[in-house]
């Protein structure tokens, strides 16, 4: 089910507890379409367990959390995908296409045009038949990404997209995300990776659970006047 809302995602009063810990604290966010939001902050936060929540893999303890459309796509962390999977740099891609449509659904000449065009934007179109598991970092991360694009969600969230990466796969990824927004994709990423701030529109700070910081380049009212005339 879908909501009437204007922003991509909102989290309202949203809560999250691990045991004891409390890893988000009633926090308020709206996720904007047609721009690159970066949320930061120290070890611990609470960054990755937002992005879990705006993707929907980790439902609130408390609070709501709403969507305008069901099409995330959700890039986790590198650490996060075994390196063992016995599948080739286009299986990866075209799960990502599964997401879309089910995957009791054949494959078809849309769908690969689909897993085609991804695996060209990463720049891993020559790597579309060699196994996952013998990739490097870089490679690998681009791979998952294309995934993601492959899916063609409205919403594109990356934990980590470019830590640890070589230059070239970083400022390729960069780049997708950079084109991504601009064609009208909502996108978020937890980062480290200072270019990748600096290109966000948006900079969402967090520090034991809650946002204390939420700036854009584009002024103090970038939010407001973006719920106000949506893009998308
Ligand atoms: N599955 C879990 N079980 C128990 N505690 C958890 C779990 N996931 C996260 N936490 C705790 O919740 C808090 C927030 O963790 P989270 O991973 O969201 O922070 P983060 O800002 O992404 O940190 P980092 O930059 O180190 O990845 C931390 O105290 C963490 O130990």
């Amino acid at each position: 089910m879908t909501d009437d809302i204007t922003a991509a995602v909102r989290l309202e009063g949203v809560g999250v507890r691990f045991d004891g810990t409390v890893a988000l604290d009633d926090v308020d966010l709206d996720v904007i379409a047609a721009s690159r939001t970066a949320i930061v902050g120290p070890n611990g936060a609470g960054k990755s367990t937002m992005l879990e929540v705006i993707a929907g893999v980790r439902p609130p303890t408390s609070g709501r959390v709403l969507r305008r459309t069901p099409a995330v796509a959700f890039v986790p962390q590198r650490a996060a995908v075994p390196d063992t999977l016995p599948l080739s740099v286009r299986d990866v891609v075209t799960i990502g296409v599964w997401g879309r449509s089910g995957s009791w659904r054949r494959i078809g000449r849309a769908d690969r045009s689909r897993v085609d065009a991804a695996l060209e934007r990463l720049d891993i179109a020559a790597l579309a038949t060699a196994s996952f598991a013998v990739l490097s970092g870089g490679q690998r991360q681009r791979a998952i990404l294309a995934q993601g694009l492959a899916r063609g969600a409205d919403t594109l969230l990356l934990d980590e997209p470019t830590t640890g990466l070589d230059a070239a796969s970083a400022a390729r990824i960069r780049t997708v995300l950079e084109d991504e927004a601009r064609r009208g994709v909502a996108v978020v990423c937890v980062s480290h990776d200072e270019t990748l701030i600096a290109e966000a529109e948006r900079v969402v700070r967090m520090t034991r659970g809650r946002i204390v910081e939420d700036v854009s380049a584009a002024g103090p009212d970038f939010v407001r006047k973006s719920l106000d005339s949506p893009r998308t």
